[in-house]
């Protein structure tokens, strides 16, 4: 992830301060000339750097007062300011309005994502119910609309365009009137990145803009630009006066401070950022979620709106879990749904404290290996196994047997499936009385009360079992809760939507927390 490293950096740094007997001038100068030469290698901009060492200072010397704990002061002041550096404070991003026509120009130099980050962009507001239509309006560089076609084509997006005409004008004024006339409500343009010269290709975008009148313009800026960034950035700035800045290929290892440079320099929000080069690799952007996946703290917020984002099947099996009841065929769907969820690194990166790491060092290729020989294991049972609690392959077990030879796998991975179905119907059953009644706090089969919330993590402290797994996991120290959840404890909403979130279930199990 870009400024990964970054974020290393900075967590040493702090946990220096938290292992230190006294925190006095020296560690905290040790801290700050830390920080800064982390935020200066990583190409972030020295004026940003000295601003937010400045503020640092200040802020640490201003709530140092007897009994308040300067670690958590030290903490929290590093959380809070990294997250004012990538935070520009803007009001409200421009928010397309439905049953109207909104147009949205992209703008950015040559590579950055543009026509890449158009298609995200369209198919994220597909999902959300808009009519979406796509404009190539790039005649500089030759197959430039191929590009869009087939991206547009693949994710079923209207789209416009021409091989003929070469006025990147004329093509962006008819596709954006044609677009209007069937009652299209978000209109993307896509111009061109490759000029002869940058004075041209500001002069088009300019034209291009007076032509079409964005309701929003959007500058896709790649996260490795580097220092040219503030230059970069504010040039266009000046010429298309973009209003949102898209964020490009963060799942790369590119320093990624220059990007950050540029949102301070031209005072734009991120409105989202490129994970991938997949249609639906684009994430909103949220300063705190970022600086907290920056810092291994994860991002329990954002894996939620994954998980509600994706059209999982979710009905019955969460049902009968509020009812105390696991079959393998609730099994059998929340491991699809797993599959469904994509990448499984990028959701581990979300999952706060070690969880994440230590889940990438099993490795995405082998954990989805598994994840499918256990979906063949369960395909291969018949409908009354399925809808069984598994003590059928007690009484009978030579059906072990046949759904071992049916799935092409073993008598050990049939037997280890039954019994983390076991284990879920378990958790499903102690929890069955914590769920509030059907539709409480809005969770299907309701959510669980906070002083149930209580009662399950004083369980979990309470079972030396747990707590050693979770030790082993955490490298032999419990963290430090708040440290993992710096806003605060998340609400039983988010922890509700974490306990039950299938990725989480299976990690758990992995750490025989399950
Ligand atoms: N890894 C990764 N690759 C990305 C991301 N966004 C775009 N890309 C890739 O970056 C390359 C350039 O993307 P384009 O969308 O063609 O860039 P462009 O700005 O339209 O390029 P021009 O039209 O030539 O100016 C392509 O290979 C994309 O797949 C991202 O978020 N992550």
């Amino acid at each position: 992830m870009v400024l990964a490293d970054l974020g290393r950096r900075i967590n040493s740094a702090v946990a220096d301060v938290s292992k230190a007997n006294v925190v006095d001038e020296s560690v905290i100068s040790g801290l700050l000339k830390e920080i800064c030469n982390a935020l200066l290698e990583s190409d972030v901009n020295v004026k940003l750097v000295s601003r937010l060492r400045n503020k640092l200072k200040a802020t640490i010397d201003a709530q140092d007062k007897p009994g308040v704990n300067k670690k958590k002061l030290i903490q929290k002041a590093v959380f809070d300011e990294l997250c004012d550096l990538v935070d520009c404070h803007q009001s409200e991003i421009f928010k397309p309005k439905k049953k109207q026509t909104n147009v949205v120009m992209f703008v950015g130099l040559q590579g950055a994502g543009k026509t890449t980050s158009c298609t995200k962009l369209a198919v994220y507001y597909q999902r959300r119910g808009f009519k979406v239509g796509l404009v190539c309006a790039d005649t500089f560089r030759a197959g430039a609309f191929d590009q869009l076609k087939q991206n547009a084509t693949k994710s079923k997006i209207p789209y416009y365009g021409s091989y003929t005409e070469t006025d990147p004008v004329k093509v962006a004024f008819d596709g954006v009137e044609k677009f209007k006339k069937e009652k299209f409500e978000i209109i993307i343009v896509d111009t061109s990145g490759r000029h002869r010269q940058e004075a041209e290709l500001f002069e088009e975008m300019v034209q291009i803009g007076e032509a079409v009148k964005p309701n929003q313009t959007i500058m896709v800026l790649d996260a490795s630009i580097g220092q040219a960034a503030e230059a970069q950035s504010k040039a266009f700035k000046e010429s298309s006066n973009f209003g949102a800045i898209i964020l490009t290929k963060l799942d790369g290892h590119a320093k990624g401070g220059g990007a950050i440079s540029a949102v301070a320099a031209t005072e734009t929000p991120i409105a989202f950022i490129g994970t991938g080069e997949h249609v639906h690799d684009l994430e909103t952007f949220s300063p705190r979620q970022f600086i907290s996946k920056l810092l291994g703290i994860g991002d329990i917020q954002g894996l939620m709106e994954h998980v509600q984002s994706l059209d999982l099947d979710q009905k019955d099996s969460m049902k009968n879990f509020s009812e105390g009841k696991f079959t393998l065929e609730d099994f059998q769907t929340q491991m699809g749904n797993i599959m469904k969820m994509g990448p499984l690194s990028k959701l581990t990166s979300m999952l706060p404290g070690g969880l994440g790491q230590m889940m990438s060092q099993v490795g995405d290729e082998e954990t989805s290996k598994r994840l499918k020989r256990m979906i063949y294991i369960m395909d291969s049972m018949t409908k009354q196994e399925l809808k069984s609690d598994g003590k059928i392959f007690i009484e009978e077990p030579t059906r072990i047997l046949r759904v071992a030879r049916g799935s092409g796998t073993s008598v050990t991975e049939v037997e280890l499936v039954l019994m983390q179905q076991k284990m879920m119907a378990k958790m499903a059953s102690s929890t069955k009385g914590m769920m509030g009644g059907p539709g409480g706090a809005g969770m299907p089969g309701g959510a669980m009360n906070p002083a149930n919330m209580q009662r399950a993590m004083q369980q979990m402290r309470s079972n030396p079992g747990i707590m050693q797994n979770m030790q082993n996991m955490f490298g032999g120290a419990m963290p430090d809760m708040s440290q993992m959840f710096p806003n605060g404890m998340p609400s039983q909403q988010d922890m509700m939507g974490m306990m039950n979130n299938p990725q989480m279930k299976q990690m758990m199990k992995q750490f025989g927390m399950g």
